[in-house]
């Protein structure tokens, strides 16, 4: 196999608590996380060259070792002494700085085209280990789907069934927020409204998407609303034009809201980008992970995941 294609999928958090810190100032947390049907495209092609190059629709995104891709096929070559190079061509349609994981997801999709494309068969449970190396929510990436996810984002129990079928408009403000000064800015023995985590799985099994609307929570909403006012506007926005439940992802500053008619997702998603002036707004849905999927080949060859 000479080229893998893969689609690395944003997340949203349904919930996120933080329940206290660490020594090394990382947050203990616990959140209900969720991958979505929007995703950048990756694909990862052997070169004769012993180098990892990458090239992206993204001019001013880096393309070097800070480029959470990158780092992710170096760790793989270091690691499993890998002596052929590697081109990594990213189509970027996540927004980046925006809550929703996007380097976490590219990353993670590296890992897993990497193990593939050099037939490692490295089990899911060592690419999440070699995952966590380079930030915490990539575990998660690796995994995909609804999960329950604890310590400082790495614990993760997978949630049967998992979140029910709905259309999520997720929508971002022109701004970057940095998770790291989120984090830093939390006075998290403060915060006065815990979400309901367990409300919320109970929600999920019943399938009950209204339920679920209401029971949406983030602490980090205390950080950075405050510092971009305009989320609480979009999210009031949502909710008047016909959202279950509306709420800000991870750091911000992307606000989701669930739907469950599409239509109703599509005209909120109009109306949005009008009342906001914002670019970044997108009708997508809940992704649910193929069970016990078998790899594909495209007619050309390539594999798809
Ligand atoms: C906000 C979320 O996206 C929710 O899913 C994640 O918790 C953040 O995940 P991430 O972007 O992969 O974060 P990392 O790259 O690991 O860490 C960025 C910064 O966030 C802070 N951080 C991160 C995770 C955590 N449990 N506690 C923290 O305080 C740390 O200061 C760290 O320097
Ligand atoms: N492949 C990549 N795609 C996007 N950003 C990347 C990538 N590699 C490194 N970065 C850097 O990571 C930083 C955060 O980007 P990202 O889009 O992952 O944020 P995020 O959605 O807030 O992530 P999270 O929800 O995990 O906190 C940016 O400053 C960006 O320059």
């Amino acid at each position: 196999m000479e080229e893998i294609r893969l689609k690395a999928r944003a997340k949203i958090n349904l919930t996120l608590d933080v329940t206290g810190k660490r020594d090394n100032g990382y947050h203990e947390l616990q959140m209900i996380m969720q991958t979505v049907g929007l995703y950048d495209e990756i694909v990862l092609r052997k070169i004769p060259e012993n180098e990892i190059r990458l090239e992206s629709n993204v001019s001013w995104l880096p393309a070097d070792n800070r480029n959470l891709a990158w780092r992710a096929a170096e760790l793989m070559r270091s690691t499993y002494d890998i002596k052929e190079g590697v081109l990594i061509q990213i189509d970027k349609r996540i927004p980046v700085a925006a809550g929703l994981a996007g380097g976490s997801a590219d990353c993670a999709a590296v890992l897993v085209g990497m193990n593939k494309l050099f037939s490692l068969k490295l089990p899911a449970k060592k690419l999440e280990e070699l995952a966590l190396t380079m930030g915490t929510d990539i575990p998660y990436c690796v995994r995909r789907g609804t999960v329950l996810a604890e310590g400082v984002g790495e614990v993760l129990t997978n949630i049967e069934p998992p979140c029910p079928f709905c259309y999520v408009v997720l929508a971002k403000l022109p701004v970057s927020v940095s998770t790291a000064k989120v984090y830093q800015s939390l006075k998290w023995d403060q915060v006065e409204h815990h979400p309901d985590t367990k409300g919320m799985l109970a929600a999920m099994a019943e399938g009950d998407v209204p339920a679920m609307g209401r029971l949406l929570g983030n602490v980090l909403e205390t950080v950075t609303i405050p510092m971009y006012p305009k989320i609480a506007d979009i999210k009031e926005s949502m909710l008047e034009n016909g959202a279950e439940g509306a709420l800000m992802s991870g750091s911000g500053p992307t606000v989701f809201g669930l739907f469950t008619k599409q239509e109703r997702a599509k005209e909120a998603a109009k109306i949005l980008r009008k009342q906001f002036a914002m670019r970044d707004v997108f009708v997508t849905q809940i992704y649910h992970v193929p069970h016990g999927k078998k790899e594909r080949r495209t007619t050309d060859g390539r594999h798809k995941i």
